[in-house]
C-alpha cells in the first residue's frame, strides 16, 4: 500500500484570502485531504500541493464574483473552485452542478457540515439546465476546453452575464481554438486575467492562477 500522503502545510496567503471565512476553509482543506483521494475526488498526488493548486487557486477568483450574484459551478467534483468560492463569498449563492452521485453526496455533506447557507447541489449534466436557469456568472475548472465549455455554459446565462473559467498555461491556444463559437455564442470582453501575481511577487503564494473571462451579449 503507497505510504499516506502528507497535506501541504497552509499558504501564508491562506488567511489573507479567507478573511473571516478561514476556519471553514482549513475544515474544508482538511476534509478534502483526509478523504479526497478515496473518495476519487483528487488524485493520489494531490495533497501535497492541496492548498496551493486546489483550494487557493479557486480562492483567487472570489474577486470576480459580484455581490449577490447567482452564480453556477459547473462540474465542481471535490469543491473546486465552487465551494470554495461558497465559503469564502458569502454575499453570492452557487449552485454547484455535478453529474456523479457521489461527488454530489460529498458536496452536500460539505454543505451541511460548513452550514453554508448560500449553495445548493444540482445533480446533472450542465446541458441539462440548459434555458431552465438565467444566471450570473458562470465558473468551472477542469471540465473540458474553451471550445467545448462555452456551448455547454452559455445557454445557462442571462444576457450580459459572464464566464469565468479556471485555465491552464494553454489558454491562449484554447482561446485561438474556440474563435468560431466564441462569436457564435456572442461573447464579448474575451480576456486572459492573472490572479494572485501581488501575493506571488510578496512570496506569500507559490503560483498566480489565469482565468478565462468573457461576457454574453445576445442583444445589441
Ligand atoms: C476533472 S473533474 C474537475 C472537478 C473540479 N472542477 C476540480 O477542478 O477539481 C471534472 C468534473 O466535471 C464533471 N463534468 C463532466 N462533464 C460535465 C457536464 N457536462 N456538466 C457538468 N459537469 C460535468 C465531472 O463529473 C467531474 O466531476
Amino acid at each position: 500500500m503507497p505510504a499516506e500522503q502528507v497535506i501541504e502545510q497552509e499558504p501564508a496567503a491562506a488567511p489573507l484570502l479567507a478573511g473571516d471565512r478561514i476556519e471553514m476553509l482549513r475544515a474544508f482543506t482538511a476534509d478534502l485531504g483526509t478523504r479526497g483521494e478515496q473518495l476519487g475526488l483528487i488524485g493520489p498526488l494531490e495533497a501535497p500541493r492541496l492548498w496551493t493548486r486546489h483550494v487557493l487557486n479557486s480562492a483567487l477568483l472570489a474577486p470576480l464574483i459580484g455581490s449577490g450574484a447567482q452564480v453556477a459551478d459547473i462540474g465542481t467534483g471535490g469543491g473546486m473552485p465552487g465551494l470554495v468560492l461558497a465559503i469564502v463569498r458569502p454575499d453570492a449563492h452557487f449552485l454547484f452542478v455535478e453529474p456523479m452521485e457521489r461527488r454530489c453526496a460529498w458536496l452536500q455533506e460539505q454543505i451541511e457540515v460548513l452550514g453554508l447557507e448560500n449553495a445548493e447541489v444540482r445533480r446533472g449534466r450542465a446541458e441539462e439546465f440548459h434555458d431552465a436557469w438565467e444566471v450570473d456568472q458562470i465558473t468551472a475548472r477542469a471540465v473540458t476546453a474553451l471550445r467545448k465549455l462555452v456551448p455547454l455554459t452559455a445557454p445557462l446565462l442571462r444576457d450580459g452575464g459572464e464566464m469565468l473559467f479556471l485555465k491552464g498555461a494553454a489558454v491562449d491556444a484554447e482561446i485561438e481554438a474556440a474563435a468560431k463559437v466564441l462569436r457564435k455564442f456572442r461573447l464579448r470582453d474575451v480576456a486572459v486575467v492573472e490572479l494572485g501575481a501581488d501575493l506571488f511577487a510578496q512570496e506569500l503564494l507559490a503560483e498566480t492562477t489565469r482565468v478565462f473571462r468573457a461576457k454574453i451579449v445576445r442583444h445589441g
